[in-house]
């Protein structure tokens, strides 16, 4: 390989001795300079989680026979294991309803060439935010839900996704629950923005639950999309203080910065195969 490549290895098994001899030993006896590594070993599911980012050198074979070579190493260790190059920018479709102020984030970071990924397509049940999507030259695709046969859209929504076979897709405050049939299509590949502290306050409207408990902090979650609405794998959370005096509108005011920040943290995470599941959790190596 020519040296400018970068490959991410991720790799989680059942807990044993040597695996991190055997994986460092393999990519030293093939060439592969390593830039990034970190491990862990959880004593509660007794499974190892290992994140590794190489630089293939001249004697190092191309990818395909590197993971074919690899491939005896992770028989040995019932590895479930993934190589990434770099150079193969995820293509992520993000999903968004009334609210834009993730979505335009997520545009910034975008444009900016903080969040090195393709954008094919803006997928909304709401006509609100079609205007800026496109002044930003990405495709915009209006799928309303009828609230009398909301499948319908759904429906529409899945042929539009495997039209643009997305890696990842993101829900930037997007209002509607996804199917059991769309959850388990897009299982590890859908991140939610939930705009409160979870476990607290899961469902419609958290401020204003929130604000009716009275807490003294406020937050936001981002987690993997499943079946059982915000109970995902959590991935990020940050949180900031509130009081007595804010209004449940100030707290929504708050609360969007929060939303911004973690969302596009959890995005970075998972297109830099940071984040490794671990059961109902995740692992992520930052
Ligand atoms: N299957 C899942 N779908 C969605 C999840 C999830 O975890 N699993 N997260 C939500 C986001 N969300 C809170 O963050 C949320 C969105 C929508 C609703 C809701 O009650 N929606 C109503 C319609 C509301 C409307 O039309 O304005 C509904 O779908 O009937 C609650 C929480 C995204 N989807």
């Amino acid at each position: 390989m020519d040296g400018k490549q970068t490959i991410t290895l991720t790799i989680t098994c059942p807990d044993t001795v040597g695996i991190v001899a055997a994986v460092s030993g393999f990519l030293s006896e093939h060439d592969a300079f390593i830039t990034e590594a970190a491990q862990y070993g959880d004593p509660f599911s007794k499974r190892f989680f290992m994140r590794c980012v190489f630089i293939p050198g001249a004697l190092c074979p191309p990818k395909g026979e590197l993971e074919k070579r690899f491939s005896m190493i992770a028989q040995r260790f019932q590895m479930i294991w993934h190589m990434y190059d770099a150079a193969d920018k995820p293509r992520v479709v993000v999903l968004v309803s009334k609210f834009g102020h993730c979505l335009n984030d997520l545009l910034h970071r975008y444009h900016t060439g903080s969040l090195p990924v393709e954008i094919p397509a803006i997928i909304s049940n709401h006509p609100d935010m079609q205007s800026q999507v496109e002044w930003n030259k990405i495709p915009f695709h209006y799928l309303p839900v009828d609230k009398t046969d909301k499948t319908r859209q759904e429906r529409a929504l899945i042929a539009l996704l495997d039209d643009l076979e997305p890696d990842l897709v993101v829900l930037a405050r997007y209002m509607q629950i996804l199917s059991p049939e769309l959850c388990a299509r897009l299982s590890g590949h859908c991140i939610n923005i939930h705009h409160s502290f979870l476990p607290s306050f899961k469902g419609a409207k958290p401020y204003h639950q929130a604000h009716s408990r009275g807490v003294k902090l406020i937050g936001a979650t981002a987690h993997y999309v499943t079946t059982d609405l915000d109970e995902g794998p959590i991935i990020d959370q940050a949180v900031e203080r509130v009081d007595h005096t804010h209004t449940p509108d100030d707290l929504v005011a708050m609360g969007r910065d929060i939303e911004n920040l973690v969302l596009s943290r959890a995005v970075r995470y998972h297109i830099e195969h940071r984040v490794l599941m671990n059961g109902a959790k995740t692992v992520v190596f930052k």
